[in-house]
C-alpha cells in the first residue's frame, strides 16, 4: 500500500551532504531544526550557509560541504541512464531525419511523379501539420498510458510510415506515409525530453535532455548526406531516402520493449514499488530515499494545493505558477521558430548559391555543411548547458542570433543595391508568359517565384542579362530562351540564377548564415526543449509539454509556409529584418521571464514561478541554493510502508 502524506510528516533542511550518503549519520546528530513538531517546507538557502542556518554544523560545515560536493561528483551515474537517454533520443534523430530528408527527396519525386507545386507543398507541410496535432494530443497519451508507451507508439508510427513511403506508387500513398511519420514526430518531440528529464539525475539532466536536440540536428545532417548520396540515383532514389528511417525506428522500438517506464509517472500512478526499483537502477550507488520521498511528497502537496478535478489545462491556467511556466515554455518555443531556423536551414542552398556556388550538386552538398554546423554547435550546447546554465546560454545564443540575422539581412540589402540591371528583353514565344520580361533589375526578377535570371559574364561584370520564366519541372533552367537547356547553355558560358542574383557582396550573407548557426545551435535550438522538460510539476508535465511542442510545430508551419510570400512582399532582407525583430522581442522575454533551472530537482522548480512573471531575471542569484524535502519523522509512517525493502 502506498504511504499517504500527513500533516504530521516533518521535514527539515538538509545540505547537499544528505544526498551523499551522509544522511543516516547526520540524522543521529542533534539538530535543532529537526526537533519534533517542527513542520515546514524547506526554504531556499545559500548552500554555503544552509547547514549553519539549520543548526547542523559548526566550524567544520564548510569542509563537510566541500567533502559532500566532492563525493557528489564522484557518485557514479550508472551507464544505464546513458543507454536509456540514447535510445530515447533516437526519437529526436527520426524527428530530424524525417523533417530534413524531404527536400532532397522532393527534387527526385517531383520529376518521377510529375508533382505540381501544390502537391510538393502538401507532402512537405503535411508532416509538420500532423506533428502539431499529435504533439498536442500526445499530452493525454503520455498522462494516461505513460512515457514508455508513447515512445513505443512513436517508433511504431515511424516504422510504418517509412515502410509506406518506401513502397509508395502514387502521390496519395506518399501523402498517407508522410502523415503517419508526422504523427510519430509529434509524439516523440513532446515525450522524449520529458522522459529523459524524469529519469536523469539533477546534475546531468540538462545535458542528457540536450542530447535529444543533438540527435535532432544529427538526424538533419544525416538526412542531408543521404539526400546528396541518393540524388545520383534519379529513379527511385527517393525510396531509399524516405525508407531508411525505418532502421533507427525499429531499433528504438525493440530497445524500448526492454527499457523501463519513468519512475515519476509510476509514482504518480501509485506503482511505488516498481518506481523504487527503477529509480535505484538509475541511481547506482546513490541513495534514492530522498529523491523518492521528494517526488511523492510533491505529488501529494500539489494534489492538496491544486486539486485533481477538471481538465489539466484548466487547472494549469488557473494556478499561477503553472500558468507562468506555460507562458515561459510556449514563449520559448514560439521565439525559437520565429527566429527563422527552419527557413535558414531550408534556404541555405539558395544563400550559398548567392555566395557564388553555381553548381547545384555542390550547393546540395554544401547544404549538408550547414546541417553539420548546426549539429556540431548543438554539441557545444550539450557541453555548456550544465556549466553556464540554461538562462545565460539561451540569452547569449539569441543575442548572437539577432546580430547574425541583421548581418544576413544586410548582405541581402547590399546585394539588392548592386543588383544587376536587366539589359536584354527577349520577346516571349506566342502563348508564353511574358511577366518576367517586364522587370528592370535582377532583384525584382529573383523575388518573383515564376522567373529566373539569365546572363553572361565579362570578367566579373554581368552582361547580356534577361529575366525569363522558370521551367516548372526544373528550376535549373528557363522555360524558353537562351537558358532553356541546362546542358547546352553551360557549354556556351551562359549562367542561370533562380532565387538569387550574382553579386560581389554575397560573402556577407554567407557570414550571416554561419554566424547564425554558430549562435543559434548551442542555445535557442536545444534550450526550449530542455527548459520545457523541467519547468512543470509532474501533474502538469505532459500537458505543458504537449502545448509547448504544439506551439513549436504550429509556428514552424507558419514561418516556413509564409517565407516565400514574406520575401515577395518585404524582399529577402525585409524577411530577415523581420526575424531579427522577433528575435529582439524574444531577448526581452528571456531576460524578463526565464528562470535558471540548472542543478535543481524537478520537484523544486515550480517554486521558481511563485513570483509574478518578469521578475525571474532578478532570481539569478538563486544559483547555488538548494532546496530539499527530507522526511525526518512522520507519525503515520509505518515500517511496513517502507518499500525500501524492494530495493536490491
Ligand atoms: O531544436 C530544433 C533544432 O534547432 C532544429 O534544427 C530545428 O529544425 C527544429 O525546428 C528545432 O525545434
Amino acid at each position: 500500500m502506498s504511504r499517504k502524506a500527513s500533516e504530521n510528516v516533518e521535514y527539515t533542511l538538509r545540505s547537499l551532504s544528505s544526498l551523499m550518503g551522509e544522511r543516516r549519520r547526520k540524522q543521529q546528530e542533534p539538530d535543532a531544526a529537526s526537533a519534533a513538531g517542527e513542520c515546514s517546507l524547506l526554504a531556499a538557502a545559500e548552500s554555503s550557509t544552509s547547514l549553519q542556518s539549520a543548526g547542523a554544523g559548526g566550524g567544520g560545515v564548510g569542509d563537510l560541504e566541500r567533502a559532500a560536493r566532492r563525493q557528489f561528483q564522484q557518485d557514479e551515474t550508472p551507464a544505464f541512464v546513458y543507454v536509456v537517454a540514447v535510445f530515447s533520443a533516437l526519437g529526436g534523430f527520426l524527428f530530424g531525419y524525417d523533417t530534413g530528408v524531404v527536400s532532397g527527396a522532393m527534387l527526385l519525386l517531383k520529376r518521377q511523379l510529375s508533382l505540381d507545386a501544390l502537391w510538393q507543398e502538401l507532402l512537405v507541410s503535411s508532416t509538420v501539420g500532423a506533428a502539431a496535432v499529435s504533439a498536442l494530443a500526445g499530452g493525454v497519451l503520455n498522462g494516461v498510458f505513460g512515457r514508455r508507451a508513447a515512445i513505443l507508439l512513436a517508433s511504431a508510427l515511424f516504422t510504418a510510415g517509412s515502410a509506406v513511403l518506401a513502397a509508395a506508387n502514387n502521390k496519395e500513398t506518399l501523402l498517407a506515409g508522410r502523415l503517419v511519420v508526422g504523427l510519430g514526430i509529434g509524439i516523440a518531440s513532446m515525450t522524449v525530453p520529458v522522459y529523459i528529464a524524469e529519469v536523469s539525475p539533477p546534475n546531468l539532466r540538462g545535458r542528457l535532455v540536450t542530447i535529444n536536440t543533438l540527435f535532432i540536428t544529427g538526424g538533419q545532417f544525416f538526412a542531408s548526406v543521404v539526400d546528396g548520396a541518393f540524388s545520383y540515383l534519379q529513379k527511385d532514389g527517393w525510396r531509399y531516402m524516405l525508407g531508411l528511417a525505418a532502421i533507427p525506428a525499429v531499433i528504438q522500438f525493440f530497445g524500448f520493449l526492454f527499457l523501463p517506464e519513468s519512475p515519476r509517472w509510476l509514482i504518480q500512478k501509485g506503482q511505488t514499488q516498481k518506481a523504487r526499483r527503477i529509480l535505484s537502477q538509475m541511481r547506482g550507488n546513490q541513495t534514492i530515499d530522498e529523491e523518492y520521498d521528494s517526488i511523492k511528497n510533491n505529488i501529494e502537496e500539489e494534489e492538496k494545493e491544486v486539486g485533481s478535478a477538471g481538465p489539466v489545462i484548466c487547472r494549469m491556467l488557473s494556478y499561477p505558477p503553472t500558468r507562468r511556466a506555460l507562458i515561459v515554455g510556449c514563449g520559448l518555443q514560439m521565439f525559437q521558430q520565429l527566429s527563422g531556423i527552419n527557413t535558414i536551414m531550408y534556404y541555405s542552398a539558395t544563400i550559398l548559391q548567392m555566395s557564388g556556388v553555381e553548381d547545384d550538386r555542390l550547393a546540395i552538398w554544401l547544404a549538408s555543411v550547414t546541417a553539420f554546423t548546426n549539429f556540431i554547435f548543438t554539441l557545444v550546447g550539450v557541453w555548456l548547458v550544465e556549466k553556464v546554465g540554461r538562462r545565460k546560454l539561451t540569452f547569449g545564443s539569441l543575442a548572437g542570433t539577432t546580430v547574425a540575422l541583421i548581418i544576413l539581412a544586410l548582405g541581402f540589402v547590399l546585394s539588392a543595391q548592386v543588383s544587376p540591371r536587366i539589359t536584354f528583353k527577349p520577346i516571349a514565344p506566342s502563348g508564353q508568359n511574358a511577366t518576367c520580361t517586364r522587370y528592370s533589375y535582377c532583384n525584382e526578377c529573383m523575388l518573383d517565384p515564376d522567373c529566373g535570371f539569365c546572363y553572361k559574364m565579362n570578367k566579373s561584370t554581368v552582361i547580356d542579362s534577361s529575366c525569363v520564366p522558370v521551367n516548372k519541372a526544373s528550376t535549373n533552367e528557363a522555360a524558353w530562351g537562351r537558358c532553356e537547356n541546362e546542358t547546352k547553355f553551360k557549354t556556351e558560358d551562359i549562367f542561370w540564377a533562380y532565387n538569387f542574383c550574382p553579386t560581389p557582396y554575397s560573402w556577407t550573407a554567407l557570414l550571416g548564415l554561419i554566424l547564425y548557426l554558430v549562435f543559434f545551435a548551442p542555445g535557442m535550438g536545444p534550450m526550449p526543449w530542455t527548459v520545457n522538460s523541467e519547468i512543470y510539476p509532474l501533474w502538469a508535465r505532459s500537458t505543458g509539454n504537449a502545448c509547448s511542442s504544439g506551439i513549436n510545430w504550429i509556428f514552424n508551419v507558419l514561418v516556413s509556409l509564409t517565407f516565400l510570400h514574406t520575401a515577395e512582399y518585404l524582399t529577402y532582407y525585409g524577411a530577415f529584418f523581420l526575424y531579427a525583430g522577433f528575435a529582439a522581442v524574444g531577448l526581452l522575454f528571456i531576460y524578463g521571464c526565464l528562470p535558471e533551472t540548472k542543478g535543481k530537482k524537478l520537484e523544486e522548480i515550480e517554486s521558481l514561478f511563485d513570483n509574478r512573471l518578469c521578475t525571474c531575471g532578478t532570481s539569478d542569484s538563486d544559483e547555488g541554493r538548494y532546496i530539499e524535502y527530507i522526511r525526518v519523522k512522520g507519525s503515520n509512517y509505518h515500517l511496513s510502508d517502507n518499500d525500501a525493502s524492494d530495493v536490491e
